[in-house]
Parts: C-alpha cells; structure tokens; sequence
C-alpha cells in the first residue's frame, strides 16, 4: 500500500436509541471506552497514516480518552447528521496528500484488521468500496409495521457496514452535492451511488456490529472475548 490513507470517524452523535446519560461512544467496553476501542485499533494499523475524528461541539468527553494525545489523531467538531460529520473530516484533508479515505462509524469497536486490509484492497482494485454483510434472513415489507404486504427476495440484498473506502476528492464532492439537494445519506456509498460510481461490495466479518441499543454492550463485549481467544 503505497498512498497515504486518512480513517475518518463520525463520533458526533448523541446515541439517542442507546438512552445512556451521556453518548454512547463513551459508554465502558473493554479498558476503553467505545470510541477509545475504535481509536486503538484504527491508531494501531500500519496502513492508516492519520485518523480524523468528528467530535460533538463541546464534547466534555474526548479529552480523557487515553488515545486524545496520539500524534496521529486530529480532530473536528462535527454536524447535525452523520454525513455532515464525515464532510467536516473530509474538509480537514488534503486530497493530493491522502488521496483514499476510509470512513468507520466510533460505533462499531469489534472492527479488525483483516478487514480493514479487505476493503482497502478492494476500493483500490477499483474506485472504492465498503464492507457488508449478505442477508440470511426472510425478509418481510411492511407499510405499518403491524401487517405483513409481502415477502421480499433477500438473495440481491446486502447490509451495509463500516469501513468505507473512497477517493478523498470524489467522496467530499459527492457528500457536498447529496447534501446541497437534500438527499438523505446514512453512508458514503450512498452519495457515491447516486453519482453513479462503481462500489464493491466487501463481505465483512459478522462480529463487526454497530452498538446502537442498551442490549449491543454486553453482545459487543461477548463478541470480543471471542476475538481475543481467536
Ligand atoms: N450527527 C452525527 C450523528 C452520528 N454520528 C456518528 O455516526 C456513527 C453512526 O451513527 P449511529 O450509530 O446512528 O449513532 P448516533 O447517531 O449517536 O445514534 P442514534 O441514531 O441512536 O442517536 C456514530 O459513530 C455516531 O457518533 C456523527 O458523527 N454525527
Ligand atoms: C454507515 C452505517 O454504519 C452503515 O450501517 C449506518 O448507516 C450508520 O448509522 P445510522 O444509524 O444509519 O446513522
């Protein structure tokens, strides 16, 4: 891997469906909080040349993080929604400098480095790519959430995850223009589909959850146990 590659993480949000009394990117999960878990690892890969990170505007929080002074970590006050959050990340970086970013939610700690490898080398065999996962269950749509309409074929349908891996220059214009025309984005594949940009799809780990819900904690921390005794 040759080119210098920025991880960008939105960890701006306030964690509304967790109901924590403060975000949950800083609830306790290992010797780290959730963030400072995503942090470390993020920090610790050899290919990851710098890590931007979207803060909250007065984050009260991130200072006493162990992983605040890393000399490869900088960071940004983020926005209303996710993707203002990696816009503001993607306006502290140099495209001639870093030209691929890789974009991974705070909220998912459990990320590896196999899988950080994967998407890397898939988005740089083509123009970009994100990790996902395939669907296994059956799949019901539901106008009402109460009555079933139909079952819907899962076999093209796919999950997706984080890291997301893009060309800096092309990610900021395609984020910038989503969000000028009001589109709703929830990942950058997303923008980048709309401009019709080629995205390979990378199956990742199962284990790669995001923490949303108060039950996510104790899974993530199970989930864990599991991958220090791999
Ligand atoms: N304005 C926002 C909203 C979200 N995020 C980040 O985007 C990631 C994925 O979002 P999600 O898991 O939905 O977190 P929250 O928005 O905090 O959760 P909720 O939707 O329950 O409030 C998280 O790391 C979150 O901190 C962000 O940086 N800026
Ligand atoms: C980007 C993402 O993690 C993909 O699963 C997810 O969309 C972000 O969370 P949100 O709940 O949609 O903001």
């Amino acid at each position: 891997m040759t080119d210098k590659l920025v991880a960008l993480v939105p960890a701006a949000g306030i964690g509304r469906r967790m109901g924590a009394d403060k975000p949950k990117q800083y609830l306790p999960l290992t010797e780290h909080c959730i963030l400072g878990e995503t942090l470390a690892r993020l920090l610790a890969h050899p290919a990851i040349s710098e890590v931007v990170v979207a803060l909250a505007a007065e984050d009260p929080y991130f200072d006493d993080l162990a992983q605040a002074s890393h000399p490869k970590l900088r960071t940004v006050i983020g926005g209303d929604e996710r993707a203002d959050s990696v816009l503001a990340c993607l306006a502290a970086v140099n495209p001639d400098i870093a030209p691929w970013v890789l974009v991974h939610d705070a909220a998912r700690p459990l990320i590896t480095a196999g899988d950080i490898d994967a998407v890397v080398k898939a988005a740089r065999a083509g123009q970009g790519a994100i990790l996902a996962a395939p669907l296994v269950d059956t799949i019901k749509w539901s106008q009402d959430g109460k009555r079933i309409e139909e079952t819907v074929p899962r076999q093209h349908l796919w999950r997706a995850l984080t890291p997301q891996c893009f060309p800096t220059g092309a990610l900021r214009l395609a984020l910038s223009e989503a969000l000028a025309e009001g589109a709703s984005i929830t990942d950058e594949a997303s923008a980048m589909e709309r401009l019709g940009w080629p995205v390979t799809l990378v199956k990742g780990r199962n284990d790669n959850i995001k923490i949303t819900e108060p039950a996510d904690l104790p899974l993530a921390r199970w989930l864990l146990s599991q991958q220090e005794s791999c």
